[in-house]
This record gives C-alpha cells, structure tokens and sequence, in this order.
C-alpha cells in the first residue's frame, strides 16, 4: 500500500491557510487576523471527488524561503523536503491573499520555480471585490504557468474547483516530478518583487478607488494620542463587562453546584465518602467552574479584537513603548496571547527572529494575566473590594482588576528592560508586521473560539484541579482530632500541620494559614488556589459552606492587606507546571526555565510584602 499523497498549504502569514486548510478538513485550527498565527505544522485529511485520500499539511506563513524565524524555518524545511521525519510534499497549495497580490505573489514564484506541482488559491477573492479590484484568475494562471482558481477559504467559495484541481496534479503515477527551476529561487528580492509587480498589474482588470473607510478608521486607531486613547477604552471596557455581566451567571452556576452538594447530602449518610464528594469534588471544582462566564467574556472580547483585524494596529501603538525596553513590535502578539495563557504565548515567540529577543519575550511572558488568574482575582477582589461606583458606570471592583493587569504589564517592561541590559544583552529589532485588514468577525469563528477555550478551561476543572483538589481533601481531612478536642479539623490535620510549619515564612508578608494552605497546590495550576479554599472552608465550617457563602467567608476572615499581598503574589508568582515545561521545550534546556521561576518567586515576595506593609502604613 502506498502512503496517501501529501499535499501542503504555503503561503505568506495571513494569506487564509489556516481557515482554507479548515474548510478542506473539517479541521478547527485558530485563524485569526494578524499574522503569525499558525507556527507549528499541523495535518489533516482531505477526500477528493474520485474519492482518493490526502494528507494534507497547513504550515505556518512565511515571506519568502529565506527564513527569517523558526517558524519559517518549518516552512522552508517541509517545503524543501529537508525537514526530519517528513517527506517531500507531492503538491502545494499556494495560498496568496488577492486583496495584496503583488505582495504574496513574490513568495508564490519562489515556491512555484521549485518544481512541485502546484495550485494558486486566489483567496480572500471577496476582500478584493470589496477593495474595488477586478481580477482574472485565467490570466493569472497564464502568467504563472500553474492553475489558479479564486477561493473565499471562510464562506467556502472555489473549494470545489480547488479539489478538482489538485486531483489533476497529485498523480500517484507520475513518474517524473519536474527538477527545481533555479531560476526564481536564485533571483534576489528585488527582481522577484519587480516580476511580482508586472503579474499582479497585468492580471489587474480593474482597480476602483473603493470606499477607504478603513483608512478613516486607522487614521484614529493608528493615532499616537487618539489611538492610546482608544485602546485604553476597549480594554477599560473589557474589564467592567467582565465584572458586570459575569457576575449573574457566576451565581448561577455556583447556586447549581449547591444544590447538587444539597442533593447528595439528603440522599447520602453522613461518612468519609460524602465528605470527598461535597467537601472536595464539589467544593473544590464548582469554586472554579463557576467563574467560566467571566473567562468567556473575557475571551469573546480578545476573538472580536483579533477577527476584526485590531490586535495588530495596538501592536503597532504599543511598539514605541515595547522598543523602549527592549523588545521587538513582533513581541505584541505573543505577549497578548498570554492574556489567555502562557503557554501558546510562549510558543508564538517562534515567530520572533533574533534570539535574545525571543528569550526575553519567553522570560517575560508569565507576568501577562492569563486567564487562570481570572478566578482567583475575581474571588478576592468581589470578597474584600467593595462594590462601590467611582463613576456613573465606573465600578471600584473592575477598576482593581483592571490595575492587577496594568501591574502585570508594567512589570513585564522593568524586567524586560533590566534583561536586555543585563542577560540578554543585544539591540532590538524594529517593528515589521503587515497591517490586515479590517473584517467583521465571524460569528462561527468566535463561537468555535469560545468553545475551544471551555473545553480547555472545563478539561482542566476535571483533571488537573479534580485531582489536585481531592489530594487537598485528603490530607485535609486526616488525621481527625479526637471526640471533643479543642483544635480545629483543619489544624489537627497533614495539610494543616504542613501549613502552621511554613507559615511563619510568609508571615512578613501578611500570608495567613489558610492563603499557605492554598497556595501550596496551587503550584501546578493558579486556579487551585480557589478550589483549594474552596475546600479548606468546606472541611473547617463541617460543610456549612457554600459556593455562593465563600466570598462572606474571606471577608470576615481576611484582612485588606492580606488581601492585597494574596494579589500581588499571583501577580507574579510562577505557578503553572506548564509554562514550565513549555519554557524549558522552547528553550532546550533547564537554564531558562530555572532563572524565570526564580526571579518571578522574588518578584511576588517582594511585591506581596510591599503591598501588605503599605497598605497597613496607609491605614486600611
Ligand atoms: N474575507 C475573507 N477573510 C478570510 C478569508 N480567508 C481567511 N480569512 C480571514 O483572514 C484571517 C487570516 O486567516 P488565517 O487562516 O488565520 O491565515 P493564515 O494564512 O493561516 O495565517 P498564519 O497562520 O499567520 O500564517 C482570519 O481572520 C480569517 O478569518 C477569505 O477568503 N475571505
Ligand atoms: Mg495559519
């Protein structure tokens, strides 16, 4: 039996590869609108109208073969069939954005004069009627000498001509395959462009001068003042609807979790058993779950910024600030993607060339507010910040929150500034990134965006916070004091007796036993810390707790201070094994990963102690 034919899709970042490869595959690959989304090859199967099979590859974008950053180097590699454990494609899909010919059309020749057989997406054909261009694919396809058939990858338009296309000329029979032309790949950038130009203009019919409502709307998102205006609006914004609309289905989730606690301990006795599944299970995980509304929103607001074609225009805003410390424009995405989390974060550093660039953004990029922190921000602050207005419209609660950010952010640059004048010495690059354009999101791009990141939030609740919090449960409730005795359950117990003896380590912080009591499993993962609170007040009020009583318990329980210096410890603290783990991969070895845990644990002390002892100094 022969291998299936291998087919891959190539093209400049941006060009639609992802969300075409999605349509061929049935795939949910991330598109989304800036480039430098995909940086790992990722494969698939695709059925062809006479039925054969493909594999097919979508790699990450690339300039031209001259890589220029690891995840071109993948490109060039998979594409040149130099890449290990793979082999050289049978066909490419070439995928070039149509509303910016003459731009994708210089890495397209480079790709076609290696000789495999080759198909143009004309893609994104619905942009460029909206740009007022009129094309002739026929033409086109003449002038390069390779088919070329008009696609809209997101409404699956041409994905029908695209596979009959490439039935033609994945052939597993043809014997000979063509010998790269070195023409085009030997051919410097400037010719390449001049030859690029000359196609897209003679494949040009018309060009309309077409509403540029988009330039309108960039001469105030691009603006130095205006546009940082804005983009402090948008995040404002973000931050108040967090707080706002995800408080009442917060409640409700958690009034879910109640009753079902309810409901096992009518129709269960009262035993060891009914304990781990009310006092941990249920405890422990519904204090998380509950706060998946607020993620949500969250990330609706980042997949709508990110579709419409944003994200990039604040990259390019924040670049002055970003060269200011040290650090490249193309460091903006992957730092904001550890919004979400660190770790996909840390893997889209690959797009970044210069290597100390990439490991400082790498080093940095755990003090961005990744949405794990989400719950435990969101528990404190509801607990201890009251819910007063500053403003009409202008809560106290989100207004915290949004600083917890900021404090985050304005860490990342002293550290990346001291970095690069100390461990990562070097000169920074500029700013280098194609401007998308503007796009209405798509509803079913956000809606599979949201679900992929409940999934990961909810898989996560049931795995690594289950079982986290069960062993908490665990040495929580064992040993029992005896019949009568005057010390607590919690106090008489392992975990508890752990946390009285490492206490006084965080005492000068203003650390309270139940925060050490949380913060101990809370190394594999930030939001155990509320499942674990969660727990640890479910065994000490004997089940009296409930999810929607825990924000009463902190507040009679913790102090503002206290409250404050638990804040800043998660504002800098190093707990998540996963980023560890991705830190080490991306950096091939111990060193790295050792150094960040170490400065971010020093960081969170120091901040911690200092946010406690000013808060008391002001009195509150
Ligand atoms: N209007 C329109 N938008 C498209 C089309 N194809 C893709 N898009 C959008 O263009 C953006 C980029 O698409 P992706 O598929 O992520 O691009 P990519 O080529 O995989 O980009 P990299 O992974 O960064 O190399 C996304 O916002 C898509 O929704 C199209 O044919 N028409
Ligand atoms: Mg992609």
């Amino acid at each position: 039996m022969t291998a299936a034919p291998l087919v891959a899709l190539v093209g400049n970042p941006n060009a639609g590869k992802s969300a075409l490869f999605n349509a061929l595959t049935g795939a949910r690959q991330k598109v989304g609108n800036y480039p430098g989304v995909t940086v790992e090859r990722h494969s698939g199967k695709l059925t062809l109208p006479d039925g054969r099979i493909v594999d097919l590859v979508d790699l990450p974008g690339a300039y031209s073969l001259e890589p220029s950053s690891p995840d071109e180097r993948v490109t060039r590699d998979v594409v040149t069939g130099t890449q290990t454990g793979e082999r050289l494609p049978d066909a490419l899909v070439v995928v070039v954005d149509a509303s910016n010919l003459d731009n994708h059309l210089r890495f397209a020749l480079q790709l076609i004069a290696l000789g495999l057989p080759v198909v143009v997406a004309l893609n994104m054909f619905d942009l460029a009627e909206r740009d007022g261009l009129t094309l002739d694919p026929l033409k086109l396809s003449a002038e390069l000498g390779v088919p070329v058939v008009p696609t809209v990858a997101v409404r699956r338009r041409g994905l029908d001509e695209l596979k009959i296309l490439l039935g033609g000329i994945v052939d597993a029979d043809a014997a000979i395959r063509l010998r790269p032309s070195n023409h085009a790949i030997g051919e410097d950038i400037v010719t390449l462009q001049r030859r690029a130009r000359k196609i897209a203009q003679a494949a040009t019919v018309e060009e309309a001068p077409a509403r540029r409502w988009g330039n309108a709307l960039d001469s105030v998102a691009l603006h130095p003042v205006l546009g940082v205006l804005l983009l402090f609006v948008i995040l404002f914004v973000m931050f108040q609807a967090v707080f706002f609309a995800g408080a009442a289905p917060a409640e409700a989730i958690a009034s879910v979790f109640d009753a079902v606690s309810g409901l096992v301990k009518d129709v269960m006795p009262d035993s060891v058993l009914r304990s781990l599944i009310t006092d941990g299970i249920i405890a422990g995980v519904g204090a998380v779950v509950k706060f998946l509304p607020q993620i949500l929103i969250m990330f609706l607001f980042i997949l709508v910024l990110e579709a419409s074609g944003y994200m990039v225009r604040a990259a390019f805003l924040m670049d002055r600030v970003m060269a200011s410390v040290g650090l490249s424009g193309r460091a903006f995405i992957p730092l904001l993607s550890s919004f979400a989390c660190a770790v996909p974060g840390i893997m889209s550093t690959r797009t970044i060339d210069d290597e100390k660039d990439r490991l400082t953004t790498i080093l940095v990029a755990p003090l961005m507010t990744c949405s794990a922190r989400l719950p435990v921000y969101t528990l404190v602050i509801g607990a201890l910040i009251p819910n007063t207005k500053v403003l009409p419209f202008v809560g106290l609660q989100g207004l915290v929150m949004l600083g917890l950010y900021i404090m985050g952010v304005v860490g990342a640059f002293v550290v990346a500034f001291v970095l690069r004048r100390t461990v990562t010495k070097g000169a920074s690059s500029g700013f280098m990134m194609e401007m998308p354009k503007y796009q209405l999101p798509r509803v079913r791009d956000l809606a599979i965006g949201l679900w992929s990141r409940a999934e990961i939030f909810l898989k996560r609740a049931g795995t690594t916070i289950a079982f986290t919090t069960i062993v908490l449960w665990a040495l929580l409730s064992f040993p029992k004091p005896p019949e009568g005795s005057p010390v607590s359950p919690v106090n008489y117990s392992v975990a508890g007796r752990i946390a009285n003896t490492i206490e006084p380590a965080f005492r000068p912080i203003g650390f309270n036993r139940d925060i050490v009591l949380a913060l101990i499993p809370a190394m594999a993962a930030r939001e155990v810390a509320v499942a674990a609170l969660g727990t640890v007040y479910a065994i000490d009020t004997a089940g009296e707790q409930s999810e929607t009583k825990m924000a009463q318990t902190l507040h009679t329980r913790w102090s503002l201070p206290t409250a404050l210096a638990f804040l800043m410890w998660f504002v800098f603290a190093p707990q998540c094994i996963s980023t560890i783990a991705v830190t080490r991969r991306e950096t091939n070895g111990w060193k790295w990963p050792a150094f960040m845990v170490g400065y971010l644990f020093a960081l969170a002390y120091i901040a911690a102690g200092a946010a406690y002892w000013a808060a008391i100094g002001f009195g509150l």
